[in-house]
């Protein structure tokens, strides 16, 4: 069933986007567009940052327009900002299961397995600001992992990374997507994040966000609006 965006539209001031379409769930689908678009106002939405002015959206079937953020069945990664810098990499996950940092041993555990996966076993005592940025973006996917929600939203969030790094970070969230069967909604402005993690495309441009496409076709003959943004 997936996620269904059912005759939405999202309004901010003038701006006006709408979306009517349904991506099945565990696709992968970048989210693709020129600048002021509505990219993150669309993803804000899903997320329940931003109250649509009509239209519903829902998961599984089940209606979540109302429902807030963090009753969503969702987990989302901004650019930056993923991380709370006065508590270190083990608590800053740790909050993903236990609000008020009370952890069962079995939490514990589960804490310290999923930063022995994303390769930060020994810097679970660090504070955020001792990290690279790169650590930094590991560990919020180490907390997605850890939270497992079905619906992944990112937000550009390796767009400050090399390119190295950031083929090594999408790498992550593939193989996290995987183990967790999760839907993944991707705003980035690099069409080769785009072919690399996700086979489907949603164009957003000129007030819509389209349905989502085959991702090969959309980027090798786009329409008018995203043409002259990919030629940059
Ligand atoms: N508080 C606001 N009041 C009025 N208009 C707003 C407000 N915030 C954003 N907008 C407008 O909403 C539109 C969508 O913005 P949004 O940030 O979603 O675009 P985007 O596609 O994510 O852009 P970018 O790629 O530059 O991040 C823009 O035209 C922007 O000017």
């Amino acid at each position: 069933m997936g996620l269904t965006l059912e005759k939405l539209a999202l309004e901010q001031g003038t701006f006006r986007l709408e979306a009517d379409w349904t991506v099945p769930q565990a696709a992968r689908v970048a989210v693709i567009g020129p600048s002021g678009a509505g990219k993150s106002t669309l993803l804000a939405a899903i997320a329940g940052f931003h109250p649509p002015a009509s239209g519903r959206i829902l998961w599984a079937g089940a209606d979540i327009t109302q429902l807030p953020p963090g009753d969503r069945p969702l987990s989302v990664l901004f650019q930056d900002g993923n991380l709370f810098p006065h508590l270190t990499v083990a608590q800053n996950l740790g909050l993903g299961l236990s609000p008020r940092l009370r952890l069962t041993q079995a939490q514990r555990e589960a804490v310290a397995g999923v930063l022995a996966q994303v390769g930060l076993g020994d810097k679970a005592e660090r504070k955020p600001a001792a990290l690279s940025g790169g650590e930094q973006s590991r560990v919020a996917l180490a907390r997605v992992l850890l939270r497992a929600r079905p619906l992944l939203l990112l937000d550009e969030p390796f767009a400050a990374l090399g390119p190295a790094l950031k083929a090594q970070m999408l790498d992550l969230v593939d193989r996290i997507a995987g183990q967790t069967g999760a839907t993944v909604l991707m705003v980035t402005h690099d069409p080769e994040d785009a072919r690399r993690l996700c086979p489907l495309t949603v164009v957003v441009a000129d007030g819509t966000a389209a349905a989502p496409t085959a991702t090969g076709p959309v980027l090798d003959d786009p329409p008018p609006a995203l043409r002259a943004y990919l030629r940059g």
